[in-house]
């Protein structure tokens, strides 16, 4: 029987480029330190059973496996090996798989209802694909540090969590291991990516795809869909992406990504000589920072670096304005961006799909750490959240076993439970139990990098 392990994977923020990202427009995307976690419990052959059990939302629904419609995905003409490319959802396994999926909101209001259904889906479109109907019975947990639909890549980092489970329990994923080669690393990641980027696909209609890469990879990234249906993005890696100080402030207003895409994609439809070119136009400011952060030593002296902050600074806020011009910002996210522009200290845009979710603000570099206060506190009188993060975490991890050792200690091994997992409190008890690179105890974990160019 497989061992207890767990995997974790990062949010995101989306720096330049959302909504045109979509339209195969290059945009510049950075992992970030929320993350999902997901522990994955096998239980003795006897039982015939997969629960999902998803802490944050309060679902936890178990199938019998025999009763799923193995038949509809195992037909040869439907049958994806772990390695294929997939592009596009089969409306008709999507069809055999809905039922099941319904099953776990039978009495909830419709806004829960929605938010069940989907996460379900993806995990049942993802399970019926990459595992058997011989699969064990398995308990699959997840919690996460990261705020639900707030434009911080929540619904991709638990579909990387999920697909690198269920690689891993099929053993199409090897390691990782410390002296593993950059290009295989690379594979790694790419196949959990491609997986990923299915159960985005079940939860909103079109994703481009630069959450579940930027999850999957970790670090910072310049991501561009390609035009031909069924071709990879291009991805490069951003190594010199700077260490800029960001703040991010969430709203609290929900809002759904499929709704927000949907929105742009009727615009599109209905004023296409006026919509292309905002979407060029995005795509602009992120080539124009590409080039900026290329070029730029953000290290360097002072002079320069008060330079190219400006520069980077005035492209935020261009994208900020053609996004509103595309119907997603929203008055709470204005009010964010007036309260810093009333201030004078920086430059701010929504990030994510917008309609409500988080707005990232760059500060001058010469603003006064007591004025930084003084936003923060009006932020927080007026019920915004903020959060501290750090932009280029690492990408999807691995705890196999899910226990934390010591290591000068081994009798210290601490083995993380389900019943553990689920008690910690809130998002710092996560964090403190589990979290990844949270405390010197918690340094099981094991990432595969990306190469950097
Ligand atoms: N912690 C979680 N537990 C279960 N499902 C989740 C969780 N986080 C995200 N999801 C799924 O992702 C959806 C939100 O994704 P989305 O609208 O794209 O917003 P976001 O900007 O957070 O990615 C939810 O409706 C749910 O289906
Ligand atoms: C709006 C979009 O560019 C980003 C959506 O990000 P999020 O789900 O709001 O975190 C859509 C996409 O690229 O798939
Ligand atoms: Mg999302």
């Amino acid at each position: 029987m497989a061992p207890t392990f767990m995997v974790s994977a990062p949010g995101k923020v989306i720096v330049f480029g959302e909504h045109a990202a979509v339209y195969g427009k290059p945009a510049i995307a950075a992992a970030i330190s929320l993350r999902s976690y997901l522990l994955v419990n096998t239980l003795s052959k006897s039982r015939h059973t997969v629960t999902l059990n998803m802490r944050d939302i309060g679902l936890d629904h178990t199938w019998d496996i025999a009763a799923l419609p193995w038949a509809a995905f195992n037909q040869p003409e439907k049958k994806k090996s772990f390695h294929s490319l997939v592009t596009s959802l089969d409306d008709d396994l999507l069809n055999t798989i809905i039922p099941h999926a319904e099953e776990v909101s039978e009495h909830l209001p419709e806004q829960d209802r929605k938010i069940h259904i989907s996460s379900a889906k993806a995990f049942l479109y993802l399970f019926l694909s990459l595992s058997s109907p011989h699969s064990p019975a398995v308990i699959y947990t997840l919690r996460s540090t990261i705020p639900i639909g707030a434009g911080l890549g929540s619904s991709a980092s638990v579909c990387v969590c999920l697909s690198a489970a269920l690689l891993l329990q099929i053993r199409a994923l090897a390691g990782p291991h410390p002296d593993q080669p950059p290009e295989e690393a690379e594979l790694q990641i790419e196949r959990v990516n491609r997986w990923a980027y299915v159960g985005e696909m079940c939860i909103h209609g079109n994703p481009s795809g630069v959450d579940n890469t930027v999850s999957a990879g970790g670090k910072a990234v310049l991501f561009r869909r390609q035009g031909a249906a069924g071709s990879s993005p291009l991805v490069t890696p951003l190594p010199r992406f700077p260490k800029l100080p960001l703040l991010l402030v969430n709203t609290r207003q929900g809002r759904s990504t499929s709704t927000q895409v949907e929105k742009v994609g009727v615009l599109r439809r209905n004023h296409p000589k006026v919509v292309e070119p905002i979407l060029e136009g995005i795509g602009e400011v992120s080539k124009s920072a590409l080039e900026l952060i290329s070029s730029t030593d953000f290290d360097g002296d002072n002079g320069s670096i008060n330079a190219a902050v400006e520069h980077l600074g005035t492209l935020i806020r261009i994208n900020h304005g053609f996004l509103v011009s595309l119907g997603v910002s929203h008055p709470r996210l204005e009010r964010i961006r007036e309260l810093v522009d009333y201030a004078g200290i920086g430059w701010t845009k929504l990030t994510g799909a917008g309609g409500g979710g988080c707005a990232i603000t760059l500060f001058r570099p010469d603003v006064e750490e007591e004025t930084i206060r003084e936003l923060e506190q009006k932020f927080e009188a007026e019920g915004f959240e903020k959060y501290e993060t750090v932009l280029g975490a690492d990408g999807v991890g691995v705890l196999w076993p899910a226990v934390f050792r010591n290591e000068d200690d081994d009798t210290a091994a601490e083995e993380i439970d389900q019943e553990m997992f689920e008690k910690a409190e809130g998002a710092q008890g996560v964090d403190r139990l589990v979290g990844v690179g949270a405390q010197e105890n918690r340094k099981g974990w094991k990432f595969w990098r990306r190469m950097a160019v």
